[in-house]
């Protein structure tokens, strides 16, 4: 099922202009990476798409269901799982319990939660980690915790904001890895800055720029951006920024 804004508006309190003004954009089924530059609203999209925060006007609908109605919310945010940019964990609970817990959170039973835990927790390489404080761990562990958290209720839609920050290149390519690995039984959004070799684990590219979508298509069509004399390993950087600088 796509994901859809629809004339989507969002502004935060206090403050004098949106960061979204009647947006209009569709994810469609597959992978998706989501670039733009800071302060694009990017974390602000996808905190919509999560249904952690509600649009002014417009709408949010991953198929029939809206984001925000009252009788839709529970089966929305059961379908679509997010990481948010800065994950926070609840203090003095082990890897596991917290995994478990926000499987709970998403509607699992407390047994199914517990059970599924150490498979989540197994997809990020941390079980020799299963019983240790999430807070005792290194930041990049814990944002690998936080990654297992995100697939411990094996939602239809992952949203997933700047997953790999904090991991080393090892574990970077392990994250593309596991993300090909979900085709077929998950769709994913990622937004991140961290462009380099993302065509081999995505199908489409949307880039954000002042709450607009600057370029939405498939990873081919965006690498035809990229300067015709750049090196070959790096085509996406170069059309990265030739679409924000407008040379097409
Ligand atoms: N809680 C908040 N209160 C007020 N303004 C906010 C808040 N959070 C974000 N903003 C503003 O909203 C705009 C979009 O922020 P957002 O975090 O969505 O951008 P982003 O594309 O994810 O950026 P980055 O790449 O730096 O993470 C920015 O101008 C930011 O200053």
């Amino acid at each position: 099922m796509p994901l859809l804004f629809e004339s989507c508006t969002f502004r935060y309190p206090r403050t004098s202009r949106p960061v979204l003004d009647s947006l209009d954009l569709t994810f469609p089924p597959g992978h998706t990476v989501l670039l733009g530059p800071n302060g694009a609203g990017k974390s602000t999209l996808l905190s919509l798409g999560a249904s952690a925060s509600k649009p002014q006007a417009g709408r949010v609908r991953y198929g029939r269901l809206d984001s925000a109605a009252r009788k839709h919310v529970r089966g929305y945010r059961h379908r679509v799982s997010w990481l948010p940019q800065r994950p926070g964990f609840l203090p003095g609970l082990t890897c596991r319990e917290h995994v478990a817990y926000v499987g709970w959170l998403k509607g699992m039973s407390e047994r199914e939660a517990w059970r599924a835990a150490p498979d989540a927790i197994a997809r990020v390489e941390l079980t020799d980690k299963l019983n240790r404080k999430v807070k005792t761990l290194s930041g990049g562990q814990q944002q690998r915790i936080a990654i297992a958290q995100a697939l411990v209720h094996k939602a239809e839609l992952l949203l997933l904001d700047e997953p790999t920050v904090g991991l080393d290149p090892q574990q970077r390519r392990r994250f593309l890895d596991l993300l090909i690995s979900l085709r077929g039984s998950a769709h994913v959004i990622v937004s991140t800055h961290d462009i380099g070799d993302l065509d081999e684990a995505f199908d489409g590219v949307v880039v954000l720029e002042s709450g607009r979508a600057r370029f939405q298509g498939s990873v081919d069509r965006f690498s035809a951006h990229a300067r015709p004399d750049c090196a070959p390993g790096r085509r996406l950087e170069s059309a990265y920024a030739s679409l924000l600088e407008g040379a097409e």
